[in-house]
């Protein structure tokens, strides 16, 4: 379970305070995805990276009582100056898995041919979006953190592929996305929240979620 106890959380801009959160409490139960929806600029990112500990409220308090994951797509999991490879190889020695599985795994995830032993620095964004992917995917968690959806890349071969190794996954895991967009929460979320004026408001559907958020738009 990952649980935010009054959370607050703002930025000063140099002209206003931006809220992000004030005093929000909401839950994340294990098996219960949940999509969250918000327009752009309101936070969304700022919620996956405190959800992952990379960010910190100003006030209140997050409890996780289950392995988080990092953010899919966070530029700080890879160095761009090293292949994908010894990337693998690096984060399977971080968690204390095998490397040559790790390897294995993200090498026929990303399926990029020659360049998954070039530096990472040379990709193209969804040759980066692939490895991103896999490198998550590689590591087993409890919670899987996904912002604005799966990587965006134009293979439909990819995109097949990806879709149902997270499908796989969430047997037995769970994951939140935050995504302007409720289209992109559809296949994975089975419950709901919209982000407005600093509070988290919870639904049970998709269906709910999505009738407040376009009434209020
Ligand atoms: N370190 C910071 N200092 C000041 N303002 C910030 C900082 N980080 C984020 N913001 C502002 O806080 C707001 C929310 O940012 P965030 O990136 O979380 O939004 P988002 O909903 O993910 O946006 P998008 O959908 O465009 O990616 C934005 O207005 C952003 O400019």
């Amino acid at each position: 379970m990952l649980e935010f106890i009054e959370v607050s959380k703002s930025y000063w801009t140099g002209t206003q305070r931006k809220v992000i959160l004030d005093r929000a409490t909401f839950r994340v139960e294990l098996g219960n995805s949940l999509g969250i929806l918000a327009p752009n600029g309101t936070g969304k990112t700022t919620i996956i990276n405190m959800m992952a500990g990379t960010e910190r409220p100003d006030e209140g308090r997050i409890r996780r009582a289950c392995r988080v994951s990092f953010p899919l797509g966070a530029p700080s999991t890879m160095n761009a100056g090293q292949s994908a490879r010894e990337n693998a190889r690096f984060l399977a020695r971080l968690y204390g898995l095998d490397p040559d599985y790790v390897e294995a795994f993200c090498r026929w995830v990303c399926d990029i041919g020659e360049y998954f032993d070039r530096p990472v620095s040379i990709y193209s964004s969804g040759m980066k979006a692939r490895l991103g992917f896999a490198m998550l995917l590689a590591l087993e968690f409890d919670i899987y953190l996904i912002d604005e959806g799966m990587p965006s890349t134009t293979d439909v071969e990819f995109n097949r592929k990806a879709g149902g190794i997270l499908r796989e996954r969430l047997r037995n895991a769970t994951v939140v996305i935050v995504s302007h967009q409720a289209k992109t929460l559809e296949k994975f979320c089975r419950s709901a929240a919209v982000l407005r004026d600093g509070r988290l408001h919870m639904f049970d559907t998709l269906e709910e979620a999505k009738r407040m958020y376009e009434y209020a738009a």
